[in-house]
């Protein structure tokens, strides 16, 4: 069962920066939601209230209704996949136990049997198990990331720029991968994402960042469109200029 979202007045301060600047956003359960925005406008601090690596400065974060600081940490992060850039598995590990390590932290044991079906959810051969690895290229690694996030069965999907290392055409796969996921898994997926082309045709709501707020709030079609202001146009003329200068080639 996908999971639903709230945040409350969330404010992050470091220092003299204001990474989050007070946000009230609520997310429906089962939504994807895109999180693009420049260099440090505060997507991955955001990203990370929610499985509390960063600690709001003011403010809650609601998962189904509860204050996720109201429960154990690590029983709380269980309920919630996260994938992030640098793929983050462990070199000395096999992909099994790579895997399995979510749920061997809470006391629980993988069969052979779901690694294999989480391998091949993401689109790889069980046989890879047992390697190390190193044994396998960025792309199937950050499929294993993902086999990984997906192994306690989550309510909610956290991505930080889960695709952002691949090579395009691997980038381009795996992200429709990710979204048939979403569906069939019935989640709720939040990911950020530098890319605004990844954001629109992935996402069915995008929110744009920047110093810290939310300046746009728009599905993909309301920004293809022209909507959303200034900052979130501008984000979309890259795409649509790249488009423009492929279909001048064709001329
Ligand atoms: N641990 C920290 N200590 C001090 N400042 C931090 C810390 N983490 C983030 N910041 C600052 O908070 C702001 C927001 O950072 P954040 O990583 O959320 O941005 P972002 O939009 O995800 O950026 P990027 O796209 O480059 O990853 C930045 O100014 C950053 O320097």
């Amino acid at each position: 069962m996908a999971a639903s979202l709230r945040f409350e007045g969330v404010t992050k301060r470091y220092d003299n920066t204001e990474a989050l600047a007070g946000i009230d956003l609520d997310v429906a359960a089962g939504s994807f939601v895109a999180l693009v925005g420049a260099s440090g406008s505060g997507k991955s601090t955001l990203l990370k209230t929610i499985n509390r690596l960063v600690e709001p400065t003011s403010g809650r974060v609601l998962l189904d209704g509860e204050d996720v600081t109201s429960r154990d940490a690590t029983a709380m992060r269980r309920t919630m996949g996260y994938v992030f850039q640098r793929i983050g598995l462990f070199p000395h590990l096999s992909v099994a136990e790579n895997i399995a390590i979510g749920p061997r932290l809470v006391g629980e044991r993988l069969s052979e049997d779901r690694i294999g079906e989480l391998l091949t959810l993401v689109d790889l051969d069980p046989s890879m198990a047992a390697r190390l690895p190193d044994a396998l290229s960025g792309g199937q690694q950050q499929r294993v990331g993902v086999a990984r996030a997906l192994a306690g069965n989550p309510a909610l999907l956290l991505m930080d720029e889960p695709f952002g290392a691949l090579d395009p055409v691997t980038r381009d796969a795996l992200g429709e991968r990710v979204r048939d996921l979403h569906e069939r898994l019935d989640l709720t997926t939040i990911m950020v994402t530098h890319d605004m082309a990844e954001a629109l045709i992935l996402a069915d709501r995008v929110l744009v960042m920047d110093a810290g707020s939310i300046v746009a709030d728009e599905t993909p079609q309301a920004l293809a469109s022209g909507k959303g202001g200034e900052i979130a146009q501008a984000l979309v003329a890259i795409p649509r200029h790249q488009a423009e200068r492929l279909k001048a080639l064709e001329a």
